[in-house]
């Protein structure tokens, strides 16, 4: 005993050494990244000329990140090590390090060196004899785990110093703190697969609660970004999450990662300018969710494309301007044919139609000089006038220029060929009855979405506003000359800035540097901003890939804007088909995806719950078999420390039972998950509810991939009734556990709980 307990003094004395070594080189890297920030500020006074100061800004903007990755890293900068056979050592950790001979020393996760640290098992050690989980505390090692693949092939030393309890067991009993940690240190080798498949293609990873996919996914973005960096870099990375709550518990994964590049969004979020989240009711939901809604779009727009009923008249100055009812359609018909967007495609309409105007006043100014009438002697002047025919180019050129500051005139045009925002279609499609039913095709039930043209948008409207932004187009040349306006307005103000600095005397280097460097940021086209500041502006962005995750939620409509975001189908999609919420959410991968990559696309299944234990499980899984019995419940990973259990209880007694439950978990968090009509009611007896807060209240849809150490759950029969997706949503509810389920109910307990009751 004495034997193992100094081998394992020696072994941490052993490892203490190499981590400070390694936290003495991260310090290093350190320094020599904020030197190199220091030496672009302040090197050799002012920059001349645009393309150096936005080279130095590139450049500064690469050192900034540097040093925010290894800022990122500190904590647990080293948790692994693997012991080849061949006697080769090698350190994994959340960077890859070199020491002063440019020797890597230290592994990054995410490269190829370390995979074996993920895969190897007992039955496939992948040339592996040992491999070391280190714990650390700040900088300290306080604990080893090892798992000895061939102990033929230690090192007698080794085999006294051997230690170790699963250190992945040891990190799902940690107590949960509202956040999303990383798992680098115990990613599992199923898990490992999804993290480090190929970057082409689009995989979907199909997994029940708890089986780690947005650990994965997220984990996958990390990899993927190492891994293809020149691509990702420039291109970014979407990760697309249920609701914002849910993208702040994952918010830390990823800087904690190392990574800066990537994109956080909800669908309700995916159009610049509007932030949805109030969702329809389902019969709305699901309509406004199916594919033929681009149709109806579609449809919407080219019904702003009019002819006058008759001919068309405009009245200016006492004049009637008339077109005949064939040429204002001809006009129409000419626009649609070059198949531009509508917006665009009205310059060339308003053209032809000015056109046709100015023609249509030299006509009329010819019938209103009834020349005949005049007296006069000159036989040239009673001569037939033709207004008309004598008009040229730069006539009717200069004619159509005065016509179109009119108000007339544009009042005409606008009520034939409007310029349309997205915003503006379809809140008017929706209000209008009339609209929806001439452009709705057969079958669907377009009476469903009429609502009030000032309704606020929902997170179904979302897709209907990206198709329609598609259709309408994007007329950018007025921004185009505004940053244009911009960067002349910019050199200006700079010279201002040099004459003033210069003329007070306080034109020294650092502060004028600086000066400069921030009037260019502000207006400027976005040299200085990162990848995803600029993508996540820009509607019309094509990431280099993209992760959807509760990928299930998503309509088809929604799919369909997903997919334009990413031209090149590059795509991670994260999801249980058991879990299904949405009233137009998937039923199955295929359904969803085939329209866009037609059969091709991979699945990796989950099957490991890591989160919920088996106790807890067999409640799940009661659930699941009486409402999606074709779904396997996924197998629990350990045994928990409690009986889930049924409690006949008012609401009323809510805050005295959590008050126990709190108690009973220590330092941990709680989650009440109501039916969604009982929330606002079980939330004031909560005050404090943010997700940092020990006790949480809400919906099955606001809990979606989320966990506490203890859930209880409120009211199952109200969440069984809320919607036809009842049974699913009381399944998620009650896989939200890592320790503790209790479930209140003031009825009687539904069927399928009876394990409970
Ligand atoms: N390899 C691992 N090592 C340590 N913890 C893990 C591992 N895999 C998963 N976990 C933990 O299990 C829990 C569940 O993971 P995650 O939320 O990714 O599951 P999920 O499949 O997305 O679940 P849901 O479908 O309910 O959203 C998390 O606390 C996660 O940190």
């Amino acid at each position: 005993m004495a034997n193992r307990q100094d081998g394992l003094a020696e072994a941490l004395d052993s490892e203490q050494r190499t981590v400070s070594w390694l936290y003495g080189l991260l310090d290093a890297a350190r320094e020599r990244a904020e030197r190199s920030l220091r030496q672009v500020y302040a090197g050799g006074g002012a920059v001349a000329g645009r393309q150096a100061r936005v080279e130095r800004e590139v450049s500064a903007g690469e050192q900034a990140r540097r040093l925010a990755q290894l800022n990122a890293v500190e904590r647990g900068l080293c948790f692994g090590r693997i012991d080849h056979g061949s006697g080769q050592n090698v350190y994994i950790g959340r960077i890859g390090l070199r020491d002063e001979h440019h020797e890597s020393v230290l592994i990054d996760w995410r490269a190829p060196a370390a995979r074996p640290f993920y895969v190897a098992t007992a039955t496939d050690p992948d040339g592996l004899v040992r491999r070391r989980h280190l714990h650390l505390k700040d900088r300290r090692v306080v604990g080893i785990d090892d798992e000895v693949f061939d102990l033929d092939g230690m090192s007698e030393g080794d085999r006294r110093a051997l230690v170790g309890e699963a250190a992945l067991l040891a990190a799902l009993r940690r107590g949960r703190t509202g956040r999303m940690g990383d798992v680098v240190a115990t990613i599992q080798t199923e898990q490992d697969r999804v993290i480090r498949s190929s970057l082409q293609g689009a995989l979907v990873v199909q997994g029940g609660p708890g089986t780690g996919k947005t650990v994965a996914a997220l984990h996958r973005a990390a990899y993927l970004l190492y891994t293809h960096r020149d691509t990702l870099e420039r291109r970014g990375v979407l990760v697309v999450g249920p609701n914002a709550m849910f993208l702040r518990y994952i918010g830390q994964v990823l800087p904690a990662l190392g990574e800066t590049q990537v994109v956080m969004t909800t669908v309700g979020e995916m159009f610049p300018g509007v932030r949805a989240v109030a969702d329809d009711a389902p019969a709305a939901a699901v309509v406004k969710g199916d594919l033929r809604m681009a149709e109806v779009v579609a449809g919407a727009v080219r019904e702003r494309q009019r002819v006058a009923g008759g001919e068309l008249v405009v009245e200016l100055d006492g004049l009637r301007l008339r077109v005949p009812h064939e040429t204002c359609a001809r006009l129409r018909e000419r626009a649609r044919a070059v198949r531009l967007p509508h917006n665009m495609a009205r310059k060339l309409y308003v053209t032809e139609l000015l056109k046709e105007l100015a023609k249509a006043e030299a006509r009329a100014l010819e019938e209103s000089l009834h020349i005949d009438e005049l007296e006069v002697d000159d036989p040239e002047l009673t001569e037939p006038l033709d207004l008309e025919g004598d008009l040229d180019e730069l006539d009717i050129e200069l004619a159509s220029r005065r016509l179109w500051e009119e108000p007339e005139v544009r009042r005409a045009v606008d009520g034939l060929w409007p310029e349309l925002t997205p915003q503006r279609l379809v809140s008017e499609l929706l209000a209008s009855p009339r609209t929806l039913a001439a452009v709705a095709p057969q079958g669907l039930a377009w009476q469903e979405l009429v609502r009030p043209v000032e309704a606020p948008w929902t997170v179904g409207d979302v897709p209907l506003l990206d198709e329609a932004a598609e259709l309408l187009g994007e007329d950018d040349s007025a921004r185009r000359v505004a940053a244009r306006v911009a960067v002349e307005e910019l050199a200006e103000r700079e010279l201002y800035a040099r004459e003033v600095l210069t003329s007070t005397g306080v034109a020294e280097e650092g502060v004028f540097e600086r000066a400069d460097v921030l009037a260019e940021r502000h207006a400027d086209d976005g040299a200085g901003l990162t990848t995803a500041d600029r993508a996540a502006a820009d509607r019309t962005w094509a990431y280099g890939h993209v992760i959807v995750d509760e990928a299930q939620e998503l309509s088809p409509m929604a799919w369909r804007m997903v997919m334009r975001r990413v031209p090149a189908k590059s795509l991670t999609v994260v999801g249980d088909l058991a879990q299904t919420g949405a009233a137009a959410g998937a039923r199955s991968w295929g359904e969803m995806l085939d329209p866009y990559l037609e059969g091709r696309w991979r699945e990796e299944r989950l099957l490991v719950n890591y989160r919920t234990p088996a106790e807890i499980m067999r409640v799940a899984a009661d659930v699941l078999r009486a409402f999606a019995p074709e779904q396997e419940p996924p197998v629990s990973v350990r045994e928990g420390e409690a009986e889930p259990r049924a409690v006949r209880l008012p609401v009323s007694g809510l805050p005295d039972l959590v008050a126990r439950e709190l108690a009973d978990i220590g330092e941990g968090r709680l989650g009440v998950v109501t039916p969604d009509a009982r929330r606002a009611e079980v939330a004031r007896l909560f005050p404090d509810g943010d997700l940092d807060a020990p006790v949480v209240v809400l919906t099955v849809t606001q809990a979606k991939g989320l966990e506490f150490d203890a859930v209880v759950v409120v009211d199952p029969a109200g969440i069984l009734a809320q919607s036809e997706q009842g049974g699913r949503d009381l399944y998620v509810a009650v896989t939200r556990a890592t320790r503790r389920l209790t479930v209140v109910h003031e009825g009687e307990l539904p069927p399928v709980l009876s394990r409970l009751g």
